[in-house]
């Protein structure tokens, strides 16, 4: 039965080691087979998403992802439902499991017809054109695009099965030509649902994935109860869930405890006006957030000797000169680049050499992606034992690689993974679907977040949060760190997700509120 996903963290598998798992299944020949087993899950998800369609419209490609919606095509006719089906097929091409399927589908009272009918809002599109076996490198299938564009454009809900078809499962990206050409396409325009088979992909959770595949739905095809050893491959990523409700930490404080017990954070950058553009609001806010997310003692010191004496709005964060900054940074958690600009590459080799724990942001970064010699000294630190987090959002994460941002697009994962491993760095790559990877780590996306943290500071905000749980963790390398910023950005999200969604979430609003627990 399709479930949807349980609240905790869940290994997602790439296409190969699905692929190999698929491949021992089916060695052992299943009865009913693996296709049957989609098609009767698909039709049984059919049924309790659109009980009240007058119409369901199956669209089968060429492949065995069309063999699953022939499947649930026979099953549902079979049902009473009225049923409008569109093969791409070719019966001398398709796999032995799937002739079966067709003769199901034959079998039955289904129209078909390769002209999409007219829907209704409560009628359903099963949509099974592409699944697994999608060719990065194929020209795109006229025939298959057009008809997905009708199903974008359609008002009825649409259930993709194993993938939204023509969505890549190991990156998230659309497959040119596949994707919806509606330029304001969301979920929000139209009900979407995805049954992942077998397995969950994480292309489902990152880039274009979450708007492509809208609810996600799991079934295993009874894999667990096969009585052989399946191969068991390494996860290629786990969807983050966090241990405990994310204030369990300050709920589970010490009475015994004191401000020193639970870390510094201290913050460097925004520039001052003399710059020609003052950013110390970016500065202002990751501290805030810090604040307000539990860090024992809150500094900031602001570049360009900013004039500010004390943060009326808030008292409790500590100012510093750059004298007094520094010499904090070997007992603190400094998050060095929010709002820098040009100014902060300044205090940089300093801040590489001498930070306890080192979080850089936007415009360190982007020193560093310019600087060769900054980079070297970022690279050393984790053989100092000095561990850092890096949070780029894609353009900062395009140059730091050297690349661009279409092509860190293009695989997160890989984007992330790499970064990671050539700087010695936890990567926090920011977007939808955050990926976070460490070295010696399995890399995490980010389940939470939605659009309304597309908005300035949000990205200080999270900068500040990360900083705050990592100032409170024991001494360590990667492991800390990467679970101070899954930890951060996991709850970073929770709060956009409980923001009503009809009122702008601004980045100060978002630092000072805590996600209920969840
Ligand atoms: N083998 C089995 O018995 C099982 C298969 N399953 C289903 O089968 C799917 C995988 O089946 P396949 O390996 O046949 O692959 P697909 O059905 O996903 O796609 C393969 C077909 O699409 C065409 N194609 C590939 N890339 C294209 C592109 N870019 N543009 C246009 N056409 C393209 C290929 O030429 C081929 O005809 C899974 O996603 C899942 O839905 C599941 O039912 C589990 C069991
Ligand atoms: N559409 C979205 N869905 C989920 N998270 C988002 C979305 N847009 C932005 N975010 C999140 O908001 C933050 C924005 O950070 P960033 O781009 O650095 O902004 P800024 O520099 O203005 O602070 C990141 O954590 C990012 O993951
Ligand atoms: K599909």
């Amino acid at each position: 039965m399709p479930q949807r996903l349980p609240a905790t963290p869940l290994p997602l598998f790439n296409s190969a080691s699905t692929r190999a798992l698929e491949q021992a299944a089916l060695a052992w020949h299943p009865q009913p087979s693996l296709m049957q087993r989609a098609g009767r899950a698909c039709a049984q998800l059919a049924q309790a998403l659109a009980p009240h369609a007058q119409h369901i419209w199956v669209l089968c490609g060429p492949g065995n992802n069309g063999g699953d919606g022939l499947a649930a095509a026979a099953i549902l006719a079979a049902q009473g439902r009225k049923v409008t089906l569109t093969w791409l097929g070719q019966r001398e091409r398709c796999s032995s499991d799937t002739l079966v399927a067709l003769q199901q589908a034959q079998n039955q009272a289904i129209h078909w017809s390769d002209t999409p009918p007219a829907l209704q809002p409560h009628d359903l599109i099963v949509d099974a054109l592409l699944g697994l076996g999608l060719h990065s490198q194929a020209a795109t299938n006229p025939r298959i695009a057009a008809l997905l564009q009708h199903s974008y454009a359609s008002p009825a809900t649409v259930l993709a099965v194993d993938l939204p078809s023509g969505l890549q499962a190991d990156t998230g990206l659309w497959q040119a030509g596949y994707a919806p050409q509606t330029p304001h396409h969301s979920p929000g325009h139209q009900q979407r649902h995805t049954l992942s088979l077998l397995t969950l992909k994480p292309g489902l959770f990152t880039a274009d994935g979450r708007d492509a595949a809208g609810q996600i739905w799991f079934d295993d095809l009874g894999l667990g109860q096969l009585p052989i050893a399946l191969p068991s491959p390494a996860p290629t990523a786990w969807l983050h869930h966090p241990a405990a409700p994310i204030t369990a930490g300050l709920a589970a404080r010490r009475h015994a405890s004191h401000k020193g017990s639970f870390g510094d954070v201290l913050v460097i950058g925004g520039q001052g006006l003399q710059a020609g553009a003052a950013m110390q609001g970016a500065a202002i806010l990751a501290a805030s957030a810090a604040l307000h997310h539990g860090a024992g003692r809150v500094f900031l010191h602001l570049l360009d000797h900013g004039q500010l004496q004390q943060l009326p709005q808030t008292p409790e964060i500590m100012l510093r000169n750059q004298v007094t900054a520094l010499a904090q940074l070997p007992s603190s958690t400094v998050v060095c680049g929010c709002g820098g600009g040009s100014s902060v590459a300044a205090l940089l080799p300093k801040v590489l050499e001498h930070s306890a724990r080192l979080l850089l942001d936007a415009d360190a970064l982007n020193a560093i992606a310019a600087d060769a010699m900054l980079r070297q000294r970022l690279k050393n630190r984790g053989p100092a034992g000095l561990p850092t987090v890096l949070t780029p959002h894609p353009l900062e994460a395009a140059r730091l690689l050297n690349s661009s941002v279409p092509a860190v697009q293009a695989d997160r994962l890989a984007a992330a993974h790499t970064l990671a491993n050539t700087l010695d760095c936890t990567v926090l790559l920011k977007g939808s679907g955050s990926i976070i990877a460490s070295p010696g780590e399995v890399p995490h996306i980010n389940p939470t977040g939605n659009a309304l943290l597309a908005t300035g500071g949000t990205g200080d905000v999270l900068a500040g949060m990360v900083a705050a749980r990592w100032a409170s963790m024991p001494n360590g390398m990667h492991r800390q760190a990467h679970h101070a910023a899954c930890a951060g950005a996991y709850a970073h999200g929770a709060i956009a997700d409980g923001w009503p969604a009809q009122r702008p979430l601004t980045a100060q609003a978002l630092a000072r509120t805590l996600a209920r627990a969840c």
